[in-house]
């Protein structure tokens, strides 16, 4: 295991995923500060050294400072990683800019477009934070429940700087949580956000009681609209079949840890969109992204016809039943297209 005992590290967001994330860091011997908007969870967390509202059981390890105070909880960091949902992103970039002369090392875990512009969290970063030094995405396979018991993991970290993308895999690495690196930012950011969308379709799918062989065509085909718009975005073809992409994928659409994929199951079985976000209590990325995604896709000309029909069923009121029916009933037409 590498020696980190110097590192300093803040993560921003004591949700599950920012708890786990913190979790894996400090076992790793990384000095970590656990920041939340809510000064409240922060106050419980360091009251009872576990995350019960995110992350019941599991004890906090020594290693993990809650700090309820944003600038005392960037100062002297090496590295600050953004936990927030996507639609907290800029906001968060904006307030450790107010904070933070020199830009220090940034990564992020997020997943999803930015609602309201469908931009890539990078895109953000570039806009809020110009010309920073470095910066890094991590994505792939990755419950937080499962990372938080300790349980074998693999994700990617991308970043344009080949040389920051293996320092911040450095940080996470360990025998239980094997971290890769790739140079295709966009493509593994890509890979992460589209999976949340497919998810709610398989889920969808799945709660109508459709069975294994449509959950199988909608994994598959949903591959195929990541690809068809990661080429025409520029990402690269391999990342779709790597952790962030293909692993990712299967992950979210076929286990009942995934929020987006029980959204889905919830539509499938008839409960209202209000009722199953509510019994779910915790960040559905899906959720905005499948309206930035549909957008994305015709403003670029790209035919994502699961992801079309998961917009419709969100937003413009289309049946479950009838969704699934639109997308049997398109015409024949070649696999490889
Ligand atoms: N959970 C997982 O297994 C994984 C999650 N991710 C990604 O991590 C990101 C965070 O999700 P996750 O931790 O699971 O979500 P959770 O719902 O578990 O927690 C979200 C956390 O972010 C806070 N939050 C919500 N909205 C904002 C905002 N606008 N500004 C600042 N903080 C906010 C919440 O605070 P409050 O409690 O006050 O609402 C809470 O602390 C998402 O993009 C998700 O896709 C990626 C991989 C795995
Ligand atoms: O991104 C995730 C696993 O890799 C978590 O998926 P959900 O947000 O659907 O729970």
């Amino acid at each position: 295991m590498p020696n980190l005992s110097h590192a300093a590290i803040t993560v921003l967001g004591a949700g599950s995923w920012g708890t786990a994330l913190a979790m894996l860091l400090a076992r790793n011997g990384v000095a970590v500060r656990l920041w939340d908007r809510d000064a409240s969870h922060i106050a419980a967390l360091e009251k009872s050294r576990s995350n019960e509202r995110y992350l019941p059981g599991i004890p906090l390890p020594d290693g993990i400072s809650p700090v309820a105070e944003l600038g005392s909880a960037l100062s002297e960091s090496d590295f600050v990683l953004v936990v927030v949902p996507s639609g907290g992103f800029r906001d968060a970039l904006k307030n450790i800019s107010a904070l933070q002369q020199t830009p220090g090392k940034l990564i992020w875990a997020s997943k999803g477009l930015e609602p309201g512009s469908g931009k890539f969290l990078h895109q953000v970063v570039e806009e809020e934070m110009p010309g920073h030094p470095a910066y890094a995405a991590l994505s792939g396979p990755s419950f937080a429940l499962e990372v938080a018991r300790g349980l074998p993991t693999a994700v990617t970290v991308a970043s344009p700087d080949p040389a920051y993308a293996d320092a911040v895999a450095e940080l996470f690495h360990c025998p239980t949580f094997r971290a890769y690196t790739s140079t295709d930012l966009l493509g593994v950011e890509l890979g992460g956000s589209v999976k949340n969308v497919l998810a709610i379709a398989a889920g969808i799918s799945d709660g109508l009681g459709y069975g294994a062989n449509a959950r199988a065509a909608l994994i598959t085909r949903g591959l195929a609209e990541i690809m068809r718009l990661g080429a025409k975005l520029g990402g690269q073809r391999e990342t779709f079949m790597g952790l962030a992409g293909v692993g990712d994928l299967v992950l979210t659409c076929t286990d009942n840890l995934s929020r987006n994929r029980r959204l889905g199951l919830a539509l499938g079985q008839g409960q209202t969109l209000a009722a199953a976000i509510d019994a779910i209590g915790q960040a559905i990325e899906g959720l905005e992204t499948a309206k930035e995604l549909d957008a994305l896709a015709t403003r670029h000309q790209v035919d994502m016809p699961i992801t079309a029909q998961v917009k419709a069923v969100l937003y413009d009121g289309a049946p479950p039943a009838s969704a699934v029916q639109a997308l049997l009933n398109r015409e024949a037409k070649a696999e490889l297209l």
